[in-house]
């Protein structure tokens, strides 16, 4: 059928295809290569049948030029690869939504309030504090001896640099009017949600029922949010109950702990606090916050609280920065002692805080805890260092558990992502998920999806429970935790919406920096006379052994220089986000035919000898003097794609690669690890949705 569609009609040139698999067979494991390759046979604009998918690729800038600037529209939706189905990843996330209103809106959001120019300067001075520790952490493995893995530091630095700056609006205020933006989105979404369009990408499929595959693939991650609204609305059903039937149900179990506490203590607890949820309770010097939890539903959530108690540790530790008393005391004072009861069907959570010196701190306490919860606009600024203070601590702190957990599964995730995977190229094969991608990917993205949650869900639990701290005038208070889950229950459903386009944030963001970060590194070890000369720039602006600030880089342009011939000569993204095309669109004369993905080879177009000269030589010299930019006006260079598609976090990574690499360079001298000449540096690369280095570099950080 689709042969007659397109008979009489002009396909792009290519490769003789084989039965079945068509031209499976050519791609090999570096398809950037092979692709560019056959380019230069069958020309910048050719077809290959990849199993049952068409697929165009395109090699010129030229051509890139006509598809990503000319007819960016009828180009501008994505390929849905089969691994992205995994907890329907493809609804939600802006990498994969159509160009329509919920895309823009959240392209909208993220250019006014996140990557902005004035945004991007306001959250530059807690960027400039994690780069300055990144230089410090080599300090230290330099004191040691110890080589650093130049990939492995960036990375975590990454992380920091883009939790810092993402949440800097929204974790000060969750409940601010980004927030309620967001709100409307999450509508559209849901609409957007209830839209079966499978059929749309894998028609061949339709006959198999897709959707219902789908479903069951991603049972997990739906049954994730049904936990939350299921438990949210199940409290609301048990309030308009009979309270007698459920308090003598109730009875049996742990309900009759918190009884006992009530008798001590007539006057403070009432019966209706008990079938509550939370109680916080003052004995002598100790803080015993109880967390009753009548079912597993909620339990989850109280479990996530405990896993991330550590984050409210953290959070006190870093208030010592804005507040000029010291409460660093407290810190070593506390201790958590999370137990978890089990009492027939109930479950029991304690959390006992040991705070000894309490009763001396409490009124600084206090006041600190309310200006952490007043949002009023004189302490925006303040508070959003702290809220970026407090995630990216916990997100990303080298030492932190949840930092390796995070990093590993990011990481595990590019990887699967870039797996060839037979799916795509066979779609009937695609419910059987021939090498379990999709079913690892559910997995590490449910993990993902858990991580972010518990970090929400505990910075809502705190919010709550300072404001009760900062109400209570007794030393015996109360959190009715449940009354309040329920009065905030709407913003938190805005907040777990939004995790979805955080966490393609920390995908997209983190993986492509870092990359970039070691390929320069790499090469400018490589080119000794190019590291010479960023160095002698570097001191002559700034001055040796210091962090370079965001507003130095105009004044460094062999540094942006080499920013620049980095990103040309190792595109992290070397086919870009594959686009597709929902009708036939003729390019050059040819029909890109309906339904099939769309490569843009940029690795290829970046190398092309007909526009550089030496393209495989790394000569940053090429850049000085010229007006060649990666914004996507020159089609010469297009590291971040182009057209409406154009990577977002494009101006924060313009700041924060040269930052990094400036820094780095400005601080020390570096050597290859093992006594290798940095001539025989391998620069291997390996394929992936970005395109790592093979082997990763370690190098040795002398001080300068
Ligand atoms: C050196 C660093 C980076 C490179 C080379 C890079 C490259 C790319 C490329 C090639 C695309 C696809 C563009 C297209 O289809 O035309 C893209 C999309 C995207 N990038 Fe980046 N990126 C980088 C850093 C970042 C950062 C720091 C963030 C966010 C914090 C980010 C977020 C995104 C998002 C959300 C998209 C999808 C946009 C859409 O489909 O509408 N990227 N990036």
């Amino acid at each position: 059928l689709e042969f007659l569609k397109t008979r009489g009609k002009k396909l792009p040139p290519g490769p003789t295809r084989l039965p079945i698999i068509g031209n499976l067979h050519l791609i090999g494991d570096k398809p950037h290569k092979s692709l560019t390759r056959l380019a230069k046979t069958h020309g910048p604009i050719m077809c290959l049948r990849l199993g049952q998918i068409d697929t165009v690729v395109i090699s010129s800038s030229a051509v890139a030029k006509e598809v990503l600037q000319k007819q960016d529209l009828a180009f501008s939706s994505r390929s849905i690869q089969d691994v992205v189905h995994a907890v329907d990843h493809y609804k939600y996330s802006m990498v994969y939504l159509p160009v329509g209103s919920t895309w823009r809106n959240m392209r909208k959001i993220l250019n006014s309030n996140v990557f902005s120019g004035n945004s991007l300067d306001g959250s530059k001075e807690i960027r400039r504090r994690k780069v300055a520790e990144l230089v410090e952490s080599c300090r230290s493995q330099s004191r040691r001896g110890e080589a650093v893995d130049i990939g492995g530091a960036a990375f975590t630095t990454s992380l920091n640099l883009l939790s810092n700056t993402i949440f800097s609006r929204d974790l000060a205020d969750p409940f601010s009017d980004s927030a309620k933006e967001f709100k409307e989105l999450v509508r559209k979404i849901t609409v957007l949600n209830g839209t079966p369009n499978f059929s749309d990408f894998f028609p061949v499929l339709a006959r198999f029922d897709p959707q219902g595959i789908r479903r069951r693939m991603t049972v997990f991650a739906t049954h994730l949010r049904e936990i939350f609204r299921g438990m949210i609305d199940e409290r609301l059903e048990k309030q308009k109950l009979n309270h007698v039937h459920e308090h003598e149900e109730a009875k049996k179990d742990a309900i009759d702990v918190l009884l006992a506490i009530s008798q001590q203590n007539p006057q403070e607890i009432d019966r209706k606090h008990i079938e509550h949820l939370c109680l916080v309770r003052a004995r002598k010097n100790n803080h015993i916050l109880l967390i009753l939890c009548p079912n597993y539903k909620i339990c989850w959530d109280l479990i996530c609280f405990s896993f991330y108690t550590k984050f409210w540790i953290w959070m006190i530790d870093e208030l010592p920065k804005f507040y000029p008393f010291t409460i660093n005391p407290l810190v070593k004072l506390i201790n958590f002692k999370i137990e978890l009861y089990i009492i027939s069907n109930v479950f029991l959570i304690t959390i006992s805080i040991r705070l000894n010196y309490f009763s001396n701190t409490l009124k600084l306490f206090k006041i600190i805890l309310k200006y952490f919860l007043n949002g009023g606009a004189a302490f925006t600024t303040s508070l959003n260092l702290l809220s970026n203070t407090i995630f990216s601590r916990d997100l990303a702190d080298p030492f932190s558990d949840s930092a390796k957990e995070f990093k590993e599964l990011v990481r595990k995730i590019t990887v699967l992502n870039g797996t060839p995977n037979f799916s795509d190229f066979f779609p009937v094969l695609a419910r059987f998920d021939p090498q379990g991608i999709r079913r690892r990917m559910t997995v590490f993205a449910t993990h993902l999806r858990e991580i972010f949650r518990g970090l929400y869900f505990c910075i809502l639990l705190l919010k709550l429970v300072a404001e009760e701290l900062v109400k209570s005038r007794t030393s015996v208070f109360f959190v009715s935790l449940f009354s309040k889950y329920i009065s905030i229950k709407k913003k938190i459903d805005v907040i777990i919406e939004r995790l979805k386009l955080v966490e393609d944030l920390f995908i997209a963001g983190t993986d492509t920096t870092s990359v970039t970060v070691e390929w320069a590194m790499a090469e400018l070890l490589k080119n000794p006379d190019v590291m010479k000369k960023a160095k002698a720039e570097l001191d002559d602006v700034i001055g040796k052994g210091k962090v370079i600030d965001e507003s130095d880089l105009s004044h460094l342009p062999y540094l942006r220089s080499i920013v620049k011939e980095t990103l040309r000569l190792h595109a992290p993204v070397p086919f870009l986000v594959p686009r597709r095309v929902g009708e036939d669109i003729e390019v050059c004369g040819y029909i890109v035919p309906k339904n099939s993905q769309v490569f843009v080879n940029a690795w290829a177009i970046a190398r092309d000898p007909e526009t550089w000269n030496d393209p495989l030589e790394f000569k940053p010299e090429r850049f000085v003097d010229s007006e060649v930019n990666v914004k996507g006006r020159d089609f010469d260079l297009i590291p971040f794609g182009a057209g409406r598609r154009i990577c977002p976090g494009l101006p924060l990574a313009m700041r924060v690669v040269p930052v990094m690499v400036g820094s780095l360079l400005n601080c020390f001298e570096w050597k290859v690890a093992g006594g290798m000449s940095a001539k025989e540096l391998d620069m291997e690369e390996k394929f992936g949705i970005t395109l790592q280095k093979a082997y990763p570099l370690h190098v040795v950080p002398i001080p300068v």
